[in-house]
């Protein structure tokens, strides 16, 4: 087991490059999640407090040490930042599955992630400042023109708890390498690793005011932050109800937005698999990896009938073998769920699930050797139809249901039948079958024979009511730029429009 004393460190807000208590003093409890109990607490910012990190952002942007360096000395705190996270890796791992329940191996798995990420988007600044000003030929005697990419200002970056530092990241990262300066609201149900950004931003001396972290709840930090006048976009990651707020909020001023919102995606297994075994592992993959909590978790399968009963029976061999414990233990493959809200939420959908008559086939309760924590079974549930709320709900838990097909329409038009359209997967052997799927899901991101695996090179979104806009990729740091045409007259004859008065 992980050194589980690792003391929880006492922060206040991170604003303009300093520790500030927040105004109203409050502070919210740190709960974790393997055990219930209380292990420290974060500061609770207001609108007075997301006030003071606007004005600070703005007085970066101003600054010759921000708004107006080159991308390659932003680079350079960049790949400071990503050395200190590698370097603190072991600690901050820890903290951040003391903080969300998240397996130590996945914890140490998102600071290489948090890091590479870091990386990626210091080489994107470096390469920015030569497409900084791209010039148009227009064929024109009279016109000279250019595209300017520039930094967009101020944004807001309100992020959730299921990859707490790794889910700030796809947006910091971007927003520092464009330029702009940042305010980063984290889920108040795990905040602690993005606090201790804060501190390493500190001491790498990233110029104060690029960005700031203002913990606290969603209404009360959040809230202020999506509707204030001076925040120049809202990058979102989060729940589809509170999306539609912060979209709501952020149109008053025609503020733009990117949503990035939750799923319910299908993975398509056919019969022509040469493994079993290995599509049965990426099917468990794609469903319990984090304890089911991922946005792309692939919580529907729709497999080939003619394997169905022996898929299932591999699934099950599978499962059983999965080790439920504290996450901290070593060889963990499945912590508990974040909170307790998080936990009577999943209870409920299974309990939905059975009485709307579906199969519990695996699962369902709290495992019987965990009396704490909010832990919940790997959950396998068949016999499900398509006007079941376990079939068009995102549950956000460790929970998979289960649909057969006969033919390949048939299977997408189970594998679309959803409101949500983040990404899909299709297991199969057959490379024109596979290349029918990729063009007839509706989502944004495809998997070819696997399930979940993601590179900070490629774009990551959805389209339907799972949100609009892309992190990752050059397209996540697009979100941060803004682009000015600028044309330039030079003729020297006049532009001959109007009558000149001259010759009245
Ligand atoms: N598409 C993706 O890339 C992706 C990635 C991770 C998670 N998610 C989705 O996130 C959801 C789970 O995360 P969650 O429970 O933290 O989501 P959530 O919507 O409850 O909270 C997300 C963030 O919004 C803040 N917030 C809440 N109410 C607010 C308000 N009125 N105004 C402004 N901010 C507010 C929260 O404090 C938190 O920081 C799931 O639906 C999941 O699918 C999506
Ligand atoms: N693998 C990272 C997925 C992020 C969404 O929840
Ligand atoms: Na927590």
């Amino acid at each position: 087991m992980a050194n589980r004393n690792v003391p929880i460190p006492r922060r206040q807000l991170y604003i303009g490059g300093e520790w500030r208590e927040p105004v109203k003093k409050n502070r919210i409890p740190i709960i974790n999640p393997a055990t219930e109990e209380i292990i420290g607490d974060i500061p609770a910012a207001t609108a007075e407090d997301v006030d003071i990190a606007v004005e600070a952002a703005r007085k970066a942007i101003a600054r010759d040490d921000w708004g107006s360096t080159t991308g390659a000395k932003r680079a350079k705190y960049l790949r400071a930042i990503a050395a200190k996270v590698l370097e603190k890796k072991s600690v901050l791992a820890t903290l951040e599955s003391l903080d969300s329940g998240k397996t130590l191996f996945e914890s140490a798995a998102d600071m290489d992630d948090v890091a590479g990420c870091f990386e990626y988007y210091a080489d994107l600044a470096e390469a920015l400042d030569s497409r900084r000003k791209i010039p148009v030929n227009l064929n024109s005697d009279s016109f000279k023109t250019y595209v300017l990419r520039e930094p967009l200002g101020v944004v807001g970056l309100i992020t959730p708890w299921n990859y707490p530092l790794l889910m700030a990241i796809w947006k910091v990262a971007p927003a520092l390498a464009a330029g702009c300066a940042a305010i980063l609201k984290p889920s108040e149900l795990a905040s602690i690793t993005c606090l201790e950004l804060g501190e390493i931003c500190r001491e790498i001396g990233l110029p104060s005011g690029a960005l700031n972290i203002l913990t606290g709840l969603g209404p009360e930090a959040g809230g202020p932050l999506a509707s204030h006048p001076h925040v120049d976009k809202i990058s979102f990651t989060g729940s589809g109800p509170t999306g539609s707020k912060i979209m709501t909020a952020a149109a008053q001023l025609v503020k733009p937005v990117s949503l990035e919102l939750g799923g319910k995606s299908p993975i398509v297994v056919f019969d022509d698999i040469d493994n079993l075994d290995i599509a049965a592992e990426w099917t468990l993959f794609g469903i319990f990896a984090n304890t089911g909590q991922v946005c792309s978790a692939t919580s529907r399968l729709i497999v080939q009938e003619s394997i169905a009963s022996a898929f299932l029976d591999r699934l099950l061999k599978w499962t059983k073998n999965i080790k439920i414990s504290d996450p901290l233990e070593e060889d963990c493959k499945l912590g508990p769920v974040v909170s307790a809200g998080q936990y009577e939420k999943v209870l409920k959908f299974i309990s939905n699930a059975k009485s709307e008559g579906a199969t519990i086939l695996y699962g369902g309760k709290r495992p019987q050797h965990l009396k704490k924590g909010y832990y919940v079974q790997p959950t396998i549930i068949t016999d499900v139809n398509t006007s079941m709320e376990i079939w068009k709900e995102e549950v956000f838990g460790p929970v998979l249901c289960v649909k057969t097909f006969k033919t390949e329409e048939e299977a997408i038009e189970l594998a679309n039948d959803t409101k949500y359209g983040l990404a899909a997967a299709v297991m199969s052997k057959d490379v024109r079958r596979c290349e029918r799927f990729t063009k007839a899901f509706q989502s944004g991101i495809i998997w070819i024979n696997c399930s979940q695996p993601t590179f900070n090179q490629l774009p990551w979104g959805g389209k339907k009511r799972s949100g609009f806009g892309r992190d990752l990729g050059e397209w996540g740091l697009e979100n941060f730029l803004n682009i000015k045409q600028v044309t330039e007259y030079t003729s020297a004859e006049p532009w001959a429009f109007y009558k000149s008065p001259s010759k009245n």
